[in-house]
């Protein structure tokens, strides 16, 4: 695989998602945010979005819910540049009925390089970074390439 550079946006759009027993913990982490978070756009799985704008009033734009698809949605997003940063509080203590999903998610973030926090500390550095209120070049697959190549 051939990587080429591309740019994320000063102004991040953020996916912010929770499995139930995290909620709290991704609520508390958006409200001790506030401020920053909403410089920036959010996008969330459907039952993190509702809690997450009824708690802090911070608009957020919601997918389906996590086991309906949602995981999936933001996969796609992801793929098609339209997501910058994941911040994902998944439970390492129950299995899902969706862990296919979770998992694809997870993946696909890697895939295309983008900063991915799956705890409150490393939300809270990810959003204190001198990189999350500029644009920076991060390296990821070639798909014109890729395409071309096969
Ligand atoms: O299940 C989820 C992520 O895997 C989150 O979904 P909800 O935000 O709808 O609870």
């Amino acid at each position: 695989m051939e990587f080429i550079a591309q740019s994320l946006p000063a102004t991040k759009r953020v996916a912010l998602v929770a499995h139930d027993n995290r909620k709290a913990a991704l609520i508390e982490w958006c409200s001790r945010h506030r401020e920053l978070l909403q410089r920036h756009r959010l996008f969330a799985t459907g039952t993190t979005g509702t809690r997450v704008e009824e708690a802090t009033g911070l608009e957020v734009e919601k997918l389906f819910s996590g086991p309906m698809g949602g995981d999936q949605q933001l996969g796609a997003k992801i793929s098609q540049g339209e997501i910058d940063l994941l911040i994902f509080f998944w439970d390492p203590f129950e299995p899902m009925p969706h862990d296919p999903d979770v998992k694809a998610l997870l993946r696909i973030a890697a895939v295309w390089n983008i900063p991915v926090a799956c705890n409150a500390s490393s939300a809270d550095m990810m959003v204190q970074s001198a990189l999350m209120e500029v644009s920076f070049d991060r390296e990821v697959p070639d798909y014109l390439g890729y395409l071309a190549a096969r």
